[in-house]
């Protein structure tokens, strides 16, 4: 049994002034790192089903407040605690990391109850729904000393960082473009693309606590089509394809070009929404990005998904999923062997090693995180307001005044940020 949780927080929050996160793990090497999963949907399980297997951790508590997630999650972890209400869970004294694998709409404020509570977080991407909570989340991480690594896994495959390696060695060149594609032809990006009769709403499945589920969000009545999966194409609880894919592709961008801690000068982006009026997120839209540096981040629908680094001596594309390569000219890549790993492990990992070894590094921390979902808030900013506008990145605002005030949304009570 792990006893040396409040030694740590001690340690960890005398460290809260000091500009990174993480302490020494003050638990004996072989002890077992307890784990409590908010959201035991598609992703969550996946989260759940890996630490199952891993012997040096221990899955303590489940929350999700669809009791029947809830119910497969305990089955497969019978000796955990379980709740629908995340507030039981990561108060827990037996609890060192909170996995959060919710909907988007419900990141900050999990994660930002872990980080008070003193537990480290991963949070999968984007790391928020908006901007404002973004920055709320990056604060609640910083004040309280804790690690947070975003689910941006995209980053843990080889490829990543041999594409990173050979930008820096200067094998591309100068990197004056980067192409982000994000095709819009999967099946359910169609069906939601054009969706005009949507089923009628009714009364919300049994076991589920609707209420609980939009959260800070308006009341609306229930529709299969507004949560499960589909929630991701309205923008109350998700943000369409740019954050939803979009958040891979250019949190790749970001990392290998040397841009986590910055973001967008300029924003322009032009969207078409989906038909009827059921889904109000974009899938189909067109923008360009410029950074301090002169880059240019340029992005549409075209494929495959991923990105291509333009330098003035060659290209070099990153596919997503898995980051396989391929250059022009083809000789970029000569002696490049990319091993094949599970990525989504060695993302895992980065969040329980920093852990053990106090070092608190992980490979997407809470920054990086925050500045890519920004890009892609930003985005969709330029996509609703139809006007092109300035950003600081470094005081997060715009020249836009209507922009500013879509920053952050205004919370149903009680939920406050
Ligand atoms: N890194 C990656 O490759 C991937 C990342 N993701 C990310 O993972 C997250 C989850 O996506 P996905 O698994 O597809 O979504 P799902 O809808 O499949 O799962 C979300 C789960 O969270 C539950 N839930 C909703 N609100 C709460 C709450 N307040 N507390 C506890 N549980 C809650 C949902 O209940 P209910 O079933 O009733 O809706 C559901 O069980 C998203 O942020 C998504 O972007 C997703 C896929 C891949
Ligand atoms: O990359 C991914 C695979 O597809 C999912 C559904 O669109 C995404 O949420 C996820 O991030």
């Amino acid at each position: 049994m792990h006893t040396s949780r409040r030694e740590f927080l001690k340690h960890a929050t005398a460290l809260a002034g000091v500009a990174c996160t993480g302490s020494a793990w003050a638990g004996a090497a072989n002890d077992r790192l307890n784990l409590a999963f908010v959201g035991c949907g598609g992703m969550g399980s996946g989260h759940l089903g890996w630490a199952l297997q891993q012997p040096d951790l221990r899955v303590v508590a489940l929350c999700d407040v669809d009791a029947n997630h809830l119910k497969g999650a305990a089955a497969k972890a019978p000796d955990a605690f379980t709740s629908g209400d995340f507030r039981e869970v990561v108060g827990r004294d037996d609890v060192d990391a909170v996995f959060i694998a919710t909907p988007d709409h419900w990141h900050a404020l999990v994660g930002i109850a872990a980080a008070k509570a003193g537990k480290h977080v991963y949070c999968e991407k984007p790391l928020t729904n908006s901007i404002g909570e973004g920055r709320a989340l990056v604060n609640a991480v910083k004040d309280a000393g804790v690690v947070l690594q975003t689910g941006s896994h995209e980053r843990s495959n080889p490829g990543a960082a041999v594409a990173k390696r050979l930008v820096a060695e200067g094998k591309l060149g100068e990197v004056k473009t980067v192409r982000i594609h994000l095709p819009n032809a999967d099946p359910h990006l169609q069906e939601v693309e054009n969706f005009t009769s949507p089923p009628p709403d009714r009364d919300p499945p049994a076991g589920l606590d609707y209420d609980f589920w939009l959260g800070h969000t308006p009341v609306m009545p229930y529709n299969e089509k507004r949560c499960h999966f589909f929630w991701r194409f309205h923008r109350a609880y998700g943000g369409g394809e740019i954050t939803d894919r979009g958040a891979h592709v250019i949190d790749l961008a970001h990392m290998i070009l040397g841009l986590d801690d910055t973001g967008p000068v300029r924003v322009n982006a032009v969207g078409t929404p989906p038909k009827g009026d059921f889904y109000d997120a974009f899938i189909t839209f067109r923008f360009e990005n410029e950074y301090a540096n002169g880059l240019r981040m340029i992005g549409d629908n075209s494929g495959p998904r991923g990105l291509t680094l333009e330098g003035t001596e060659g290209k070099l594309f990153v596919a997503v999923h898995g980051c396989a390569l391929s250059a022009e000219p083809a000789s970029l890549l000569e002696g490049v062997s990319l091993p094949g790993i599970d990525p989504y492990a060695t993302h895992r990992r980065s969040l329980l090693d920093a852990i053990r070894s106090g070092s608190g590094e992980v490979s997407a921390p809470v920054g990086a995180g925050h500045h890519t979902a920004v890009a892609c808030h930003l985005n969709n900013l330029s996509m609703l307001t139809e006007k092109p506008f300035a950003w600081d990145p470094v005081a997060e605002q715009s020249d836009s005044d209507e922009v500013n005030e879509m920053l952050t949304p205004k919370m149903r009570a009680p939920w406050v940020l």
